[in-house]
Formats: C-alpha cells, sequence, structure tokens
C-alpha cells in the first residue's frame, strides 16, 4: 500500500532529513489508517526510529509533509504533536521509580482543562476510574501502590504504556516494546497491542519476527531510510528484495 486511502490518520509523504548530507529517510511515503496495527522493521539503520523521530516532532524534516488528522505536523512542536494526540513510547522506559504505579498513571493524566477544573470532585472521580481501568488494561491492576521501581522490567514497559494511555492518544508510537521481555510478557504485550488498537492507531518498531506476526494488520519494511516493501507479513517475507537485504547478499 503506497498510495492515499481514504480517511488515513495518519499520511507521510516525500519524507526526508539529512544529518551532514547523509539521507537517513529518504522521500519516504507512509499511510497509516485509524485502527491499524502497523510495525515497520528493518535492518540496523534503516530509519526507523528517525521516522518515528519525525513524527513526534523530535528531529526535524529536510523535506516533506507529515499530516495528522488533517493537521501539518512537520513545523508542530513536540508538546503541540502530544497535544494532537500522538503518543510515543522510547525504548528505556522513562517511568518515576520512586512514585506508585497509581501516582506514575496520575501525572500521565492531561491537564489540558485548566488549573480550576481539578478542584472540582468530578474531576478527581473520573481520574480514579481512568487509572483503575488503564492499571487492569496493563495487568497491573493489583499493584497500583506498589513503587515502580519494584516492577520487573517487563512491568515497567507496560506502566509507560499505560502512562501514554493516560492520554488517550489517537496514535501511539512504540519502539521495540519487548525488547528484555519473557516469552510470557510478550503474549501479554500482544494481547496489550491488540487491545489498545480497536481505539486508535498504533506504530511499532519491531526486530522479533515472531512477536510480529502475533500483532502486525500489515508490515512496513525500510532500508536505508527508503520504503522497500509493505504489506501482509507474508507478503512482505516472501519479498526477493526483503530476503535479499536481510541476508545481505
Ligand atoms: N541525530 C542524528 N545525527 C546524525 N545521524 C543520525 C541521527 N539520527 C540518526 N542518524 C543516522 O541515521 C541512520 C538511521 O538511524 P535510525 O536510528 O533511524 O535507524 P533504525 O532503523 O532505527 O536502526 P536500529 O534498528 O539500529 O535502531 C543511522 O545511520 C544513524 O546513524
Amino acid at each position: 500500500m503506497n498510495t492515499p486511502q481514504e480517511h488515513m490518520i495518519l499520511e507521510v509523504e516525500g519524507l526526508s532529513v539529512s544529518f551532514d548530507g547523509f539521507r537517513a529517510v529518504d522521500d519516504l511515503n507512509f499511510y497509516v489508517a485509524p485502527n491499524e496495527l502497523r510495525v515497520v522493521i528493518g535492518p540496523n539503520g534503516a530509519g526507523k526510529t528517525t521516522l518515528l523521530d519525525l513524527i513526534c516532532g523530535k528531529t526535524r524534516a529536510t523535506a516533506g509533509s507529515i499530516r495528522f488528522r488533517d493537521r501539518e505536523l512537520t513545523r508542530m512542536r513536540e508538546h503541540e504533536i502530544v497535544r494532537l494526540g500522538v503518543g510515543r513510547k522510547f525504548q528505556n522506559p522513562s517511568i518515576y521509580e520512586n512514585l506508585s504505579v497509581a501516582e506514575n498513571l496520575e501525572i500521565s493524566y492531561p491537564r489540558s482543562h485548566g488549573v480550576f477544573a481539578s478542584l472540582f470532585f468530578k474531576r478527581d472521580a473520573k481520574l480514579r476510574e481512568r487509572i483503575d481501568e488503564v492499571a487492569e488494561a496493563i495487568f497491573l491492576g493489583d499493584r497500583l501502590d506498589a513503587e515502580a521501581g519494584a516492577l520487573s522490567h517487563g512491568q515497567k514497559q507496560w506502566l509507560e504504556i499505560g502512562m501514554l494511555l493516560m492520554q488517550e492518544p489517537e496514535l501511539m508510537m512504540l519502539d521495540e516494546p519487548v525488547a528484555g521481555m519473557s516469552p510470557r510478557e510478550r503474549e501479554q504485550t500482544a494481547e496489550l497491542l491488540n487491545r489498545i488498537t480497536r481505539n486508535r492507531a498504533v506504530i511499532v518498531i519491531e526486530h522479533d519476527m515472531e512477536f510480529v506476526k502475533n500483532i502486525a494488520h500489515r508490515v512496513t519494511v525500510l532500508h536505508q531510510g527508503r520504503l522497500l516493501s509493505e504489506g501482509s507479513i507474508e507478503s512482505v517475507q516472501r519479498d526477493e528484495r526483503v530476503i535479499e537485504v536481510y541476508l545481505g547478499h
């Protein structure tokens, strides 16, 4: 799929970024539908992380456009992009180790309704409800009072996903979410991502092909900053160009 379709939530067109003349992302077109779970794969240095950096505003594009719900993101600042509904999870969890699970979720709840809104009981009830709901979704419903630092590596990754979910993003991006997880935790993460995608679009960068098979609706393969192949996991795995790049011929 390399042509715009109707109702795409994300439309990336002609996107390029150069670092000292080196094109890390090179004239890329990339479209994601509202309830899609897209996995981006590709060899080291293919431009996967840079693509997410461009979408979330961490890196500025040299050329091209990124439209999210018909809003142009390329000139927006990171916090504006977050406010529009784009959430990003980095490889290393950025949770507050000294705070409890519930507190970590609470500080991630958007305050956009203004300081005075927090004076009202209604907001607190809604917040508590949201914390319970998210904690349940990330398999930490019975660990609300646990200190985040005491969680397992996998649980910390889930907590960070939960912190993003508190903001109810319409597009969520995750960089290698199952790195370092046990097989059981990987299974649960697949279940979590599938559930999350019912209400939003999700982009995942992943190397573990078994995991990719469990979650991907479609796969985008990047190579040297360009689109190499795109489609179902089966079609991408059969693609000669993909095989060649991975086998390094
Ligand atoms: N800020 C930067 N300055 C200079 N070069 C950069 C910068 N960010 C990325 N690059 C280069 O761009 C290329 C693409 O990097 P990127 O991290 O996007 O690849 P990747 O596909 O995510 O790889 P990996 O699987 O190894 O994480 C690499 O050659 C990298 O060294």
